[in-house]
């Protein structure tokens, strides 16, 4: 119950700042679910009655995923993938899956220095994984969001919300799917390379050209190298800083032929 005005504003929605918003066109955005919730305060205010405001302070714990509020996942596994990169794995309760579809990101919350940060990550695993998800996220030396990521050990619960992104596929909705990526942008083409070669129905020809600077420097190289072995699979890896006799760009061409 609120006596006063001061007792209200306490309870008064904060408009999120720049950091918070990931920036890749989230539906709802956090500013979304600001505008939403200030809505909500202020008809909770005219009618004098705080019970209306009590979903915006519901938070999930280790249940299902949510575009509007952020559920906490407990990170079960962290693996180096190259020098600056890992894969990250949380546990799903009971047995469920994520429920994302291909192609689909969720958002991580952080705070870092006080400062609240949203940032965008693409699981990788299979739509129909159960039991965990994994994600694929790059550490950048100045990064907010990677601040914040470098801390977390196996065990923390984490906060994201989601599933965010609208791409859609069908199986042999395409003759074919030409892939183009570099880096962690590998992370949305994984999930689609498997549901094609999982699905012997598909018959989708698929060509992925991954950019980078190395082949060290490459990341998830054995499931690429078991994908490639499929018959509508053909993979390039394009590598930028190889020497070679022909000067440093360098073309791979591929782990199969076809
Ligand atoms: C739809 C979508 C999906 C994504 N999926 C993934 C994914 O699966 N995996 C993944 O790793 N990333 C993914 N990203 C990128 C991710 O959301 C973040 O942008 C990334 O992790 C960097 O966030 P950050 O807060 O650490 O860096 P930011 O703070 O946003 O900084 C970005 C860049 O600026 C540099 N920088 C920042 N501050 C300074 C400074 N003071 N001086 C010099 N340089 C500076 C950083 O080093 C970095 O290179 C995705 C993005 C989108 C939009």
């Amino acid at each position: 119950m609120c006596e006063d005005e001061t007792d209200w504003l306490s309870l008064k929605p904060t408009e999120p700042s720049p950091a918070q918003c990931c920036g890749s066109g989230c539906s709802p955005c956090v500013f979304d679910i600001y505008q939403s919730d200030l809505e909500r305060w202020e008809k909770a205010k005219e009618l004098g009655d705080t019970s209306l405001l009590s979903r915006r302070k519901v938070e999930n714990s280790g249940s299902v995923l949510n575009s509007e509020t952020f559920t906490a996942f407990r990170l079960i596994l962290v693996e180096r993938e190259t020098d600056d990169t890992n894969r990250y794995r949380f546990h799903l309760p009971n047995g469920s899956s994520l429920g994302h579809m291909l192609g689909q990101h969720i958002v991580f919350r952080g705070i870092v220095k006080g400062l609240e940060i949203q940032r965008a990550y693409t699981p990788i695993s299979r739509l129909d994984t159960r039991g965990h998800f994994d994600v694929l996220i790059k550490i950048y030396e100045h990064g907010l969001m990677s601040q914040f990521i470098t801390g977390w050990k196996e065990g923390d619960w984490i906060e994201c919300r989601g599933p965010f992104g609208g791409f859609s596929y069908r199986p042999n909705q395409y003759g074919e799917l030409v892939m183009l990526c570099s880096g962690t942008g590998i992370a949305p083409m994984l999930p689609i390379l498997s549901s094609v070669t999982d699905n012997e129905d598909d018959e989708t020809f698929i060509t992925l050209v991954i950019c980078c600077r190395t082949y060290e420097k490459l990341y998830l190289k054995s499931f690429l190298h078991e994908q490639a072995r499929f018959w509508n699979v053909r993979i390039f890896y394009v590598l930028s800083q190889v020497n070679t006799p022909f000067g440093l760009i360098y073309l791979c061409v591929g782990i199969s032929f076809h």
